[in-house]
């Protein structure tokens, strides 16, 4: 009671109480240092260091609640603001670089359907309804049959439907192709790919806290999209390596007791560092130093 009591002079950010995005969600939180301490079973928490309020959801409604303004801000998957059809309604802040999957149609490698018009007049099982019966409804026009392609819901496991005689094909998420694979099914059209974000309300109660809350999380995910180099090279080949680590606005260069030869650092990108310190040795750099960046602003 206590806690409801103090929600109307706080931020509420939603978060998907379990599943998929739950634990990458907590570490992001950990790292833009938002502190809170969540009840047993208790969907609420307040945030110890900030004005905030958690609000753990359902990953598939928070796009709902954040379109509708009742919370200032979410993280969900891309797919989930389609499927709610809540592209409109919500501002996208951030991608989160984590949650990363393709929503596909599949069907029975054996005997399978071999393209998507041929499921035309067949039944589809799915949780994504709206997405998978839009797509459907405009295969169903192109190929101006008189057929309809006919939706079969069901909330999870939809790679089981197939082999259990419920459809023909299925619309479900693909990461690894695992879950496709052990259930003898293939994909044959990628219908969207996805991956986790940070969404606002059109109208935050709270447009500040917003941009406070964004910078700390960009700040984070930049920090692990990036490290920090430093290394001598020869002046002469100065040039070269600013081309090889270009920093985001320029390299920091820092001159040596020796003329001849200069410091540089700079932010390079995480995915392609062992190229750049190939890049670097081939052009004669010494001393290179790689650093881990635990959290940033750029
Ligand atoms: N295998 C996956 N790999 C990466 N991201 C995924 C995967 N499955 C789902 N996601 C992402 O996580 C979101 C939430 O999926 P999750 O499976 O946690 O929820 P759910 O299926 O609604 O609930 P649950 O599976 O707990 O009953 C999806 O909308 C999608 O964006
Ligand atoms: O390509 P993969 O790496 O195998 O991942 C894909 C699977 O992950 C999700 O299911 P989840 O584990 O959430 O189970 P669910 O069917 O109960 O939602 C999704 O619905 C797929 O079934
Ligand atoms: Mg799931």
């Amino acid at each position: 009671m206590e806690l409801i009591k103090d929600l109307p002079d706080r931020l509420l950010f939603a978060v998907p109480k379990k599943g998929r995005l739950h634990t990458s969600c907590l570490s992001l939180l950990e790292g833009a240092d938002i502190q809170f301490h969540r009840k047993n079973r208790l969907d609420i928490a307040l945030v110890k260091n900030l004005p905030i309020a958690l609000v753990f959801l359902p990953a598939g409604d928070i796009a709902k609640f954040v379109g509708e303004g009742n919370v200032d801000l979410g993280i969900t998957g891309q797919d989930m603001v389609a499927e709610a059809d809540a592209q409109d309604k919500v501002t996208e802040i951030l991608e989160l670089g984590f949650g990363k999957c393709r929503l596909c149609v599949q069907v029975p490698v054996k005997n399978g359907a071999a393209s998507v018009e041929d499921l035309v007049g067949k039944r589809i099982a799915t949780s994504f309804e709206g997405i998978a019966g839009s797509f459907f409804s405009q295969i169903d026009t192109k190929a101006n049959n008189g057929k309809k392609t006919e939706l079969v819901f069901v909330s999870g496991s939809v790679e089981a439907a197939c082999a259990l005689g419920l459809a023909d094909g299925i619309v479900d998420l693909v990461e690894s192709g695992e879950t496709m694979q052990a259930a003898g099914l293939h994909d044959i059209e990628t219908i969207l790919s996805s991956q986790a974000v940070l969404i606002a309300s059109k109208k935050p109660k709270h447009p500040e806290l917003v941009q406070t809350i964004a910078g700390r999380i960009r700040g984070v995910i930049a920090a692990q999209k990036y490290v920090y180099i430093n290394y001598n090279v020869e002046r002469k080949h100065l040039k070269e390596a600013s081309t090889i680590t270009p920093g985001r606005q320029a390299p920091t260069v820092s001159p040596l007791e020796n003329p001849e030869w200069v410091a540089v650092s700079s932010m390079v990108l995480k995915n392609n560092v062992a190229q750049t310190m190939d890049d670097l040795e081939a052009i004669g750099a010494r001393d290179i130093l790689l650093f881990a960046i635990q959290n940033c602003r750029v």
